[in-house]
């Protein structure tokens, strides 16, 4: 049609950007924190209260015409297992430098460097750290080094400590930030920007801000069904969260959808007279208002398709693997 034809010359000529972002680090070393101050005020609903690494999009920045969301990487470096290994490095291989790695380190657990004193908590934090280093070495990737809560240091004491990491080989950039102050986010939320790939984004941009709330609710759904049907059910399930309203009460719509791969898979997620269906949505939309601490309003449907599939290749073409 001649005006669709019109639109999507209008919508080329903007010149977007999109890719991903890993932030790893050592537990505590505040990589929530980051990341909400890079998304905004909107994530921090998610992220407050859950254990964060059970879904693996942490967040999506929107910076002028660029998309970075922002992901954790769990065992991105060490996979337990063969299949896995084998993932792993075909995801980074397929990332060709489109994807890049901030390391997030907490500047107060090398204090020792100035005052001399190291506690057991350090000492752990420490050896995360070692462990990233090593693997970084190893897999030859450079990442951006992001030395946290320097609102706790004198300038001139940060020094040593960054030069100590350093020198360590694996970084191509180093940036003093202070998350919770809000110090040196700006110029490293500009330089991973500048860095996307051009391209279109990979979440509708207005969708974009709810969308780790939105996947994290289909993760709960989905935690739901596999403890009440793990026993009949194949893993070929995948659960997408297509509508997230909120109201002016503070209350959430959410409309879900839960894909199996044949009608039989069907039949099982609804029970009998719909036994099943409704024991999960409730025990769902229970741990979503606890979560969000507002009432939900949960509506689940089951679709028979291949979608499952379709989305996990997209995702676990870029190492993410949210539907195992
Ligand atoms: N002083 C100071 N404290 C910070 C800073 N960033 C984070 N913190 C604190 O460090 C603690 C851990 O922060 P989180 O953001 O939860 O860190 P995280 O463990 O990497 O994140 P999760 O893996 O989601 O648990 C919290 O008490 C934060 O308030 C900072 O820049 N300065």
């Amino acid at each position: 049609m001649q005006s669709s034809g019109e639109d999507n010359s209008k919508e080329d000529s903007r010149e977007t950007r999109a890719g991903f972002t890993a932030v790893i680090g050592s537990p505590n070393a505040g990589k929530s924190t980051l990341v909400n101050r890079l998304v905004g005020a909107k994530v921090s609903i998610v992220t407050h209260k859950v254990q964060t690494t059970r879904f693996q999009v942490r967040g999506v920045m929107m910076r002028g015409d660029a998309q970075v969301v922002l992901v954790d990487t769990p065992g991105i470096f060490a996979p337990k297992h063969r299949l896995d290994r084998a993932m792993v490095k075909s995801a980074w291989d397929g990332a060709e430098g489109a994807d890049q790695i901030i390391h997030l380190v907490d500047a107060s657990s090398r204090s020792h460097k100035i005052d001399d004193k190291i506690t057991g908590a350090d000492k752990n934090t420490l050896k995360d750290d070692a462990r990233i280093i090593a693997d970084l070495k190893a897999s030859g990737r450079k990442a951006i080094l992001a030395l946290n809560k320097i609102d706790l240091f004198d300038r001139d004491d940060l020094l040593p400590i960054s030069q100590e990491l350093f020198a360590e080989g694996v970084y191509s950039d180093v940036f003093m930030i202070s998350g919770l102050r809000g110090a040196g986010i700006k110029q490293l939320a500009d330089f991973i920007a500048e860095k996307m790939p051009a391209g279109p984004f990979l979440f509708p941009e207005d969708q974009a801000a709810d969308m780790p709330s939105r996947l994290l609710a289909a993760e709960v759904t989905r935690e739901k069904l596999m403890l009440r049907l793990h026993q009949e059910l194949p893993y070929q399930m995948t659960v997408e969260t297509e509508n997230w309203e909120r109201f002016k009460d503070g209350s959430i719509r959410v409309d879900q959808i839960i894909y199996v791969t044949r009608e039989g898979h069907r039949k099982i997620v609804l029970g009998k007279s719909g036994r099943a269906i409704k024991d999960i949505g409730q025990q769902a939309r229970k741990e979503l208002q606890e979560i969000f601490e507002v009432p939900i309003h949960l509506f689940t449907r089951v679709k028979v398709s291949e979608k499952w599939a379709e989305s996990r290749e997209r995702f676990s073409a870029i190492g993410l693997d949210f539907d195992v």
